[in-house]
């Protein structure tokens, strides 16, 4: 499984070994990724030639967007020299000397481009794939405190995701946080963090107090253990429908009160009425539930712990189908009051709040920050709200992990929440705090209902996805015989279809829920990534060759434009994944994939392993062995699980 654990393993082989070899440039691991190789060879030879800083050298060579532009670019510009760019390009070009690794290069405009000589790029890169396997493309060297000295140990990060809210559904914006937090904390992992990963439930409020009452009427404990989350929400639907029919009433004898009011006359009977209508109210019951609990009644803290307790249990389910465990299930309950106090009291030393009708607000517009308008702190009747309780919690976890930096996976319809909780952060004179933590906001999903209805939980709608893929694997009888377990294998890709229609755009733009084009093997789907990385694994299978002694095969044999661009490629995914941890985009793991895999599919016919003599099979099935390994391990990092057969 790739849970982010068994990545760290890979990434700490290859560090250790990495840090016996390092380069006399920042950044650069030569032992990591290959690409450094080329970059410390080109600064230097270029550096000497033309007698320009090589450190200056280094750092502007750029990868490129297509292998057409070159495997390294240099836009000139960037080196400050008082030269028109495109002459300059030119005379730079001509005076690079030759060499082994690259060819003569060519200006480009004002640019000039590298490519890699095939024989050297090919046997550095597939010997490195084959044998360093998962590790490929890790690069423990980012995520340490100081990489020239390990022994400082790494940085930390918190990654906040998913973060639902117990009794209520699992909604879209829910799913998204978990598949893009899921990726974050694979992608900090590989990139040597030390990662934490933490859900913020939504754990407390009166809505428990709605949920607990419901239970005594609607309850049934056979249910609550057997499926907890269904049950519960159940129970919370039938209480709230009784909120719903009192609210009538209640509302047409305020009504009537102020219009006798405003003719003058007497409504003290009806006065009495309301009062005892309110005092019966269910939601004013959840109230009283709700105070009880925050003045710590012991059975109503109990309930609500059996509740949380389950509801966990049942998210980790859940969360194990697609590949991630939670560190820490923190959660609203979980803020101490004590926190917010200081909180409260820093603000109000600060200057930042100040009162108005009652409650305790903050006015941002009076702080050089006009959008953020204004915010309560603490209601009229003394209780905190949603953003009293992260300013708790961003305290109090400043100060249990110290950490280097924290995430917040969190919908764009929360901006301006997370936008006024960094503010008052740093109002209240935790400045580099607030700069440590940074909103990773995404757009929303229309449409997310399963096919019989539109009951969201996420379970549900992974049963539907999966339930489809199972019919559209089917349809292929002789293939689908041979899959040893085709409801796992169904239910993996209906998850990873779900999964990449997710990631295939940029976080912010929203999208439809489409069941009919995520499971689609046409197009850029989750179904085709996974056909692709099975389609190479059965080619493994019936080559008839031993996959662990490819990397002793005679690469020089791969000269075809098709192998060597898939040998360009492959190199890249180390840059990839750095440029990665800078967009934070899944989207730059994923189109990086799908380049590979429309490479893959117009090279099946032109490099033939069955067939081919001997050497020139090994060497190409030791190509397409790296590819799926590369697939493997970009898929893994995106949180999804390849398989081998469908
Ligand atoms: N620290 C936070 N506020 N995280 C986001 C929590 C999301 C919240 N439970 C919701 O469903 O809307």
């Amino acid at each position: 499984m790739a849970s982010a654990n068994s990545l760290t393993a890979s990434v700490q082989a290859l560090t250790l070994q990495s840090t016996t070899q390092t380069s006399k440039f920042a950044g650069c691991f030569p032992s990591l990724n290959p690409m450094d190789i080329y970059r410390e060879h080109i600064a230097e030879q270029l550096g000497k030639a033309a007698d320009i800083d090589p450190e200056l050298i280094f750092s502007r060579l750029a990868w490129t967007n297509t292998l057409d532009k070159g495997d390294l670019s240099l836009p000139v510009a960037a080196l400050r020299i008082k030269k028109k760019p495109d002459e300059l390009a030119a005379e730079l070009a001509s005076k690079f000397p030759e060499s082994d690794l690259i060819h003569p290069p060519t200006a480009f405009g004002p640019h000039i481009q590298f490519f890699c000589k095939p024989g050297p790029l090919a046997k550095t890169v597939l010997g490195r794939v084959l044998t360093e396997k998962a590790a490929y493309g890790t690069n423990g060297n980012m995520g340490l405190k100081d990489p020239s000295d390990p022994s400082k140990g790494k940085k930390k990060i918190i990654i906040e995701f998913s973060s639902p809210n117990i009794a209520k559904p699992f909604h879209a914006g829910h799913l998204r946080s978990t598949i893009i937090g899921g990726f974050l904390a694979n992608l900090f992992t590989v990139m040597g963090w030390d990662v934490i990963k933490m859900n913020y439930l939504g754990d407390w409020g009166k809505q428990y107090g709605l949920l607990a009452n419901g239970f005594k009427y609607f309850g049934d404990e056979e249910a609550l253990t057997k499926d907890p989350i269904n049950h519960l929400f159940d129970v919370y639907v039938k209480v709230n429908r009784i909120v719903g029919e009192q609210e009538g009433p209640i509302k047409e004898l305020k009504e009537q009160i102020k219009a006798k009011k405003e003719k003058g006359e007497d409504v003290a009977t009806e006065e009495a009425e309301l009062a005892k209508l309110v005092d019966a109210s269910e939601d004013e019951k959840a109230r009283r539930y709700f105070k009880s609990m925050e003045d710590g009644n012991p059975d109503a803290l109990a309930l609500w712990a059996r509740f949380r307790d389950l509801s966990i249990a049942k998210y980790k389910q859940t969360y194990a189908r697609l590949n991630i465990d939670f560190d820490v299930y923190s959660g609203e309950s979980q803020v101490k009051a004590e926190s917010m106090a200081n909180a409260f009291k820093a603000m109000e030393k600060a200057g930042v709040t100040e009162e108005s009708e009652g409650a305790v607000i903050a006015d941002f517009t009076k702080h050089g920050a006009k959008k953020l308008g204004k915010a309560i702190i603490i209601r009229k009747d003394g209780t905190p709200l949603y953003l009293t309780r992260d300013i708790g919690a961003i305290l109090e976890r400043d100060e249990k992990y110290h950490f280097d930096k924290m995430i917040y996976v969190v919908a764009a319809q929360q901006d301006l929440h997370l936008a006024q909780l960094f503010k008052v952060t740093e109002l209240m004179g935790h400045k580099d705090l607030a700069s440590r933590c940074q909103h990773i906001n995404f757009g929303m999903v229309h449409g997310m209902s399963t096919r019989k209805g539109t009951v969201k939980f996420l379970d549900d709608i992974l049963r539907d996805v999966g339930d489809k893929m199972h019919e559209v694997m089917k349809k292929n009888e002789t293939k689908y015989s041979q899959v040893e377990n085709p409801e796992e294998t169904a239910d993996t890709l209906g998850i990873t279809s779900v999964m990449v229609q997710d990631m295939t755009g940029k976080r912010i733009n929203g999208y439809d829920f489409n069941l009919d084009a995520m499971t689609s093997f046409e197009g850029d789907t989750g179904p085709y990534l996974q056909y692709a990385h099975a389609r190479l694994c059965s080619m493994a299978r019936k080559s008839e060759l031993n996959i662990d002694e490819l990397s002793s095969a005679d690469f020089s044999l791969l000269t075809e434009r098709h192998a060597v661009d898939l040998i360009r490629l492959l190199a890249s995914w180390p840059d990839v994944l750095i440029n990665t941890a800078k967009t934070l985009e899944p989207v730059t793991v994923l189109s990086y994939l799908f380049r590979m895999t429309h490479m893959l599919s117009s090279s099946y016919d032109v490099l033939k392993v069955i067939g081919s003599e001997p050497e020139l099979k090994k060497s190409r099935m030791a190509l397409y062995a790296a590819a799926r390994q590369v697939l493997h391990n970009g898929m893994r990092v995106l949180g999804l699980n390849p398989v081998e057969r469908m």
